[in-house]
């Protein structure tokens, strides 16, 4: 297939040439390359990125199918313009065996629309007891490179210590739920503070995000080894990281579409779509998010798409799930955002999209741009295209869409996995 006209990256025009799983060609010479009767793509006013992917994402199979299962979380993240995702360990059973994570991963391959990348427990059963089999789920089939208790915190510091010694052998990474427990009430369910008791609800201080993400940026200097931070919410964890950065440690993080934008003034309604963990926080802390994605200290945006049956989700505030979908909304809040409002170029989003969590996930067939030779991985973007968010129109399978009734700017048109259509148009591979 010939890609024509788009700007790649944008940095300007260019053919893009896909032959079998491969780019073929890139550049002015491409289309003299393509062969007798290529499939041509009119692309002209679309912006070519490599294809996104997620390190966070919760897919909930095996266990929770009636909320999402790895087909339909798969297609969500075709659609979002992801070729990659990591599926979480919170499933039922969880992925703390080599068993459950080459049970997902196979999965993932049946459904063929992205590739699925499970996520391993870092201890058995989520417990924070016992590390779980980090080295069989790395020798597995899944080849597991990321570790995390999410949901939860690892918040045992021997523990922790341990699995990041433990992990440095194969080169994987800890991402960590940064809460600690023991700062915050059972019962917390928004951001600690004036609002928080206005509106008469126990909350997390943002202190307790950031005393984790302090300690372990100091684990992984001491232990030479690598720690995620997953879906930073604070502006003082985002001073942590630049201090931890600037003294080398090796230590990178994640960023939410819904941190970015949406804040805490949301709960006024007491609508549970809003309810999340971590909590959406006051503007201050949205501001110091967009800027440190846009300087690098935050080094990717993932989407944690969490998806939660009605049961579950459509209580009184206080007993609702905490969790938001997001898979199909991450490009364009990112292009409305960032990119609309001149914080980040499209060269930045392929960094923080899609180059920088494949590296982050020692991902070997993921993120390597655009480039001759590159696996044919691409998500072709309509930037000026204007969306109102529907929820009933998503391919999860539950409706905690918090972006519902939004209009956003900038659509995913098509995705490439391998150079494979998996998703035009709304329409998925198998129903073009
Ligand atoms: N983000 C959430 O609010 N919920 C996640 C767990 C998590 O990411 O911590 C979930 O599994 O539902
Ligand atoms: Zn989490
Ligand atoms: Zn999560």
């Amino acid at each position: 297939m010939l890609i024509r006209g788009g700007d790649v990256l944008g940095q300007g025009v260019q053919d893009v040439l896909v032959v079998d799983s491969t780019i073929a060609a890139v550049g002015p010479d491409a289309a003299d390359e393509a062969p007798q009767g290529a499939q041509r793509l009119d692309a002209a006013g679309m912006v070519v990125l490599p294809g996104l992917v997620d390190l966070h994402t919760h897919l909930r199979e095996p266990g929770r199918e009636d909320a999402e299962t790895v087909e339909s979380g798969s297609q969500a993240a075709a659609l979002g313009g992801f070729t990659a995702v990591l599926a979480m360990a919170n499933t039922t059973p969880v992925t703390d065996t080599a068993e459950v994570a080459e049970t997902v991963w196979d999965l993932g391959r049946r459904a063929g629309y992205v590739d699925v990348h499970p996520v391993g427990a870092v201890t058995k059963g989520l417990a924070g007891e016992e590390l779980a089999e980090l080295g069989l789920m790395a020798r597995s089939r899944a080849r597991v490179r990321v570790f995390s208790d999410d949901g939860r915190c690892v918040d045992d510091p021997r523990l922790m210590r341990r699995a990041l010694e433990y992990v440095r052998v194969f080169d994987g990474v800890i991402s960590q739920h940064s809460q600690d427990p023991r700062l915050a009430d059972g019962v917390a369910c928004c951001h600690e503070g004036e609002l928080s008791g206005r509106l008469g609800l126990a909350g997390w201080p943002a202190v307790a995000e950031e005393t984790i993400v302090a300690r372990d940026v100091m684990l992984a200097k001491h232990t030479g080894s690598r720690v995620h931070v997953a879906h930073v919410s604070t502006a003082g964890s985002v001073e942590v990281l630049r201090w931890a950065k600037a003294q080398g440690i090796d230590v990178t993080a994640e960023v939410t579409p819904h941190h970015l934008m949406l804040t805490q003034d949301l709960l006024t309604g007491y609508d549970p779509t809003f309810k999340v963990n971590p909590p959406l926080r006051p503007a201050e802390d949205a501001q110091a998010l967009r800027e440190a994605l846009a300087d690098g200290t935050i080094d990717a945006v993932a989407t944690d798409h969490a998806p939660h049956a009605r049961q579950d989700k459509e209580h009184a505030f206080v007993d609702a799930a905490f969790g938001m979908l997001g898979l199909e909304t991450a490009l364009p809040v990112v292009s409305t955002l960032m990119v609309q409002e001149g914080r980040m170029s499209w060269t930045d989003v392929a960094r923080a999209m899609s180059t920088t969590p494949a590296r982050i996930a020692r991902l070997t067939d993921q993120g390597q741009g655009i480039r001759a030779g590159a696996p044919a991985n691409l998500t072709l973007v309509d930037p000026d295209r204007r969306v109102t968010v529907d929820r009933a129109r998503s391919r999860s399978l539950s409706r905690n869409n918090p972006w519902h009734g939004r209009e956003l700017t900038g659509a995913v048109h098509l995705t490439m996995l391998r150079g494979r259509v998996t998703a035009r148009e709304g329409l998925v591979w198998g129903e073009q």
